[in-house]
């Protein structure tokens, strides 16, 4: 089997030079070595051909029959023998099945029968080619990925006229132009036009989305409608597109621990195969059983179970905007026993919004807004961002020494005063008491200039529209433990706590008590997956069983931190994963026993000469059909399909699931 790499164009298009060196299942090396030998065996078939004409033809002159058989035979023991000794000095146990292939090769030719010697062979290539084939549907989606990468783009120069310049060309800054029906090259912000976008290959998301100036674009998105100036802020392999196509060759590249386990078993089943074979010889005499021995303990179905059902649920994953970081998370997620939230931009939509202000006697609400919104402009805490945008940007205060203390807030210094806004803690951190707290049931800031406090600032947030239906689904496949975590005051999380239908609260949490709740869940016996936007949770998503970033368009700590990451906020999208990965597992199982099955069958059959004097060839060709038979059982994962409409209840919006433009 082999890795269909990233397409070159597209590997060059996203700046990667070292794409042949990215680590697959199957070297280069190993796939081209895999045509010659394709190539080899055909023309032995023909020989081989050829020489059981001319023995049926002119049986009284066996030397020509026997001659051509030989070439033919020599032919295909050549590459299959070096593909053995390779495989000795670099061990793999898919090189353990040309191993055993050799040595009944070499038993072969010792007494002589050199039309097995050469047809064994010929059946072993053609099935791995088979095999090989059969893996392509599955590498064909995650390559598909790597062609969203668009090679060139229409660049608007100094002089405002458009050229086409290749995408490698573009510098951070430049403006690109965009018609309807292209797909966008590289990621930036829109600055003139609006258009419907289609990030369907992306997200999984089928329903288009509508942008106007000032929103961000993603390469691999499609411009539907309408003209777009785009200003480029992100090239290459920092795209999130180039992150999403290096995740998945990571991805590839990783083995689920059923592979780990063969492989540190494969010495002593090599040996025991050893044992039997000369045990079946040494009773019964006869070549021909043991030759079937060696063939039918071939254990490609085995090898072939894991990887190939891991790659098909990674690939089926990417289409619906999941992506996953390894194989082994897929197997994590299948045993996850309980699920915890974060609240702000996770369960609620974090686009929060100013709703009242309390000053204190004295102080002028313009002055609180201009510093709270000077502050805001320098964190990408959804608090912080809200208040962003509630002055105008020229009237933006000059800051210095801007610090964030995680899940507390922001603080700077303007002229000679330390201005902070954020929770009473903060203040109390320089000596301010925040007093006179209103009754509100939402998000608060508290603000301080020099050793003043100025009042507070009270935000509205609300639940996804999606959230309760996603959180059921969950409860519904047996995931009844949720817990919701947030820095939020305890009256708030209760709240969206009792909307949402989650009981188990911990509210008024710091970063690292975040992480130390979910490592007490953890330490319980529960297997916790943890779901949070990467804003002051990315140590708790790290403690998880698996960490599941939401709405990734991009950022940085969300892709670093999580084991999964979901392109799109929807939070539907959590059952979906959990449903694929049980899917996968019991694949996988399924695959196992019958590959186990299977083999112990067929070696049993062969020792017991049940096989006949063609066992070699006989078993060859079964072990062929039972690997394919496993493959496609994989195969049949790329049919799970949910980025259809699900089915609603009422009064649900059906926009809840467009992704927040971050
Ligand atoms: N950058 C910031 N700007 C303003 N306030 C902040 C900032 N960081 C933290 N805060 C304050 O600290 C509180 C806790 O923040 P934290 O991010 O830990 O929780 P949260 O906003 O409730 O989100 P989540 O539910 O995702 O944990 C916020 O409600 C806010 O009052
Ligand atoms: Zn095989």
């Amino acid at each position: 089997m082999s890795a269909t790499a990233l397409p070159d164009s597209a590997a060059e298009a996203l700046g990667q030079s070292d794409a042949s060196k990215r680590p697959t299942l199957l070297s280069f090396a190993e796939r081209s070595s895999l045509a010659v030998r394709l190539t080899l065996s055909m023309i032995a078939g023909g020989l081989l051909c050829i020489a059981l004409i001319w023995r049926v033809t002119f049986p009284q002159d066996q030397n020509v029959s026997e001659l051509v058989a030989g070439l033919a035979a020599l032919l295909v023991t050549v590459p299959v023998l070096t593909a053995a000794w390779d495989s000795l000095r670099r061990p793999s146990l898919h090189g353990m099945s040309d191993q055993l292939v050799a040595l009944a090769l070499l038993a072969c030719w010792a007494t002589g029968d050199l039309i097995t010697a050469a047809l064994l062979p010929i059946v072993m290539i053609i099935g791995h080619v088979l095999e090989e084939r059969s893996l392509l549907g599955s590498r064909e989606a995650i390559g598909a990925l790597g062609r969203l990468v668009q090679s060139s783009a229409r660049r608007v120069g100094a002089d405002g006229q458009a050229e086409d310049v290749p995408t490698q060309a573009l510098r951070i800054g430049d403006r690109i132009l965009l018609h309807a029906g292209d797909r966008v090259p590289v990621d930036g912000v829109i600055r003139e036009g609006a258009a419907n976008l289609d990030t369907a290959s992306l997200t999984g998301e089928s329903v288009p989305i509508e942008v106007h100036a000032g929103a961000p674009i993603m390469a691999g998105s499609v411009n539907l409608d309408g003209s777009l100036v785009v200003e480029v802020t992100r090239i290459g392999d920092d795209t999130t597109l180039g992150k999403i196509v290096a995740l998945m060759h990571e991805a590839e590249a990783a083995k689920p621990p059923v592979t780990r386990l063969l492989e540190a078993y494969s010495g002593h089943y090599m040996v025991l195969i050893l044992l039997v074979a000369a045990g079946v010889w040494f009773a019964t005499g006869s070549t021909a059983a043991m030759l079937a021995v060696l063939v039918a303990s071939c254990p490609c179905a085995l090898v072939l179970a894991a990887p190939a059902t891991a790659v098909a649920a990674i690939a089926v994953a990417a289409r619906h905007g999941i992506l996953i970081k390894g194989s082994a998370f897929l197997e994590q997620l299948a045993e996850v026993s309980s699920v915890v939230f974060d609240k702000t931009g996770t369960v609620t939509t974090g686009k929060l919004n100013l709703v009242r202000l309390h000053a204190m006697p004295g102080v002028a609400e313009g002055e609180m807004m201009a510093l709270a919104a000077s502050l805001g402009n320098e964190s990408n805490h959804p608090v912080s961002r809200a208040l962003a945008g509630i002055v105008a940007p020229d009237l933006h205060l000059p800051l210095q020494d801007v610090r964030e203390d995680r899940g507390l807030g922001m603080h700077a210094r303007l002229g000679d005063d330390r201005i902070a806004m954020g929770r009473p803690a903060l203040l109390a951190s320089f000596g301010i008491v925040a007093h006179d707290m209103p009754e509100h049931d939402g998000p608060m800031v508290a603000l301080s200039r020099g050793t003043r406090f100025l009042g507070w600032l009270m935000l509205a947030d609300e639940p996804r529209a999606e959230s309760f239906e996603a959180l059921e689904d969950l409860r519904k496949l047996g995931l009844r433990r949720q817990i919701l975590l947030t820095g939020d005051r305890a009256q708030v999380a209760q709240r969206i706590g009792r909307q949402l239908g989650i009981e188990d609260i911990c509210a008024d949490a710091l970063p690292e008590q975040k992480m130390h709740r979910v490592l007490d869940e953890v330490r319980d016996g529960f297997k916790p997956m943890v779901i949070g936007d990467g804003i002051n949770d990315s140590l708790a998503l790290k403690a998880g069983a698996v960490g599941v970033a939401m709405g990734a368009q991009g950022t940085d700590v969300a892709l670093a931190s999580a084991d999964l990451v979901l392109m799109t906020s929807d939070l539907r999208r959590l059952a979906t994963c959990i449903r694929l990965s049980r899917r996968c597992r019991r694949t996988i199982h399924v695959n196992v026993a019958f590959g186990l099955g299977w083999t112990i069958i067929l070696i049993v059959l062969a020792a017991c000469g049940l096989l006949g004097a063609e066992g070699a060839i006989i078993a060859a060709v079964v072990h062929n059909f039972s690997t394919l038979v496993g493959m496609a059982n994989s195969g049949r994962l790329l049919l799970f399909d949910e980025t259809g409409p699900a089915p609603r209840s009422a009064g649900i919006n059906a926009r809840g699931a467009v992704p927040t433009a971050a």
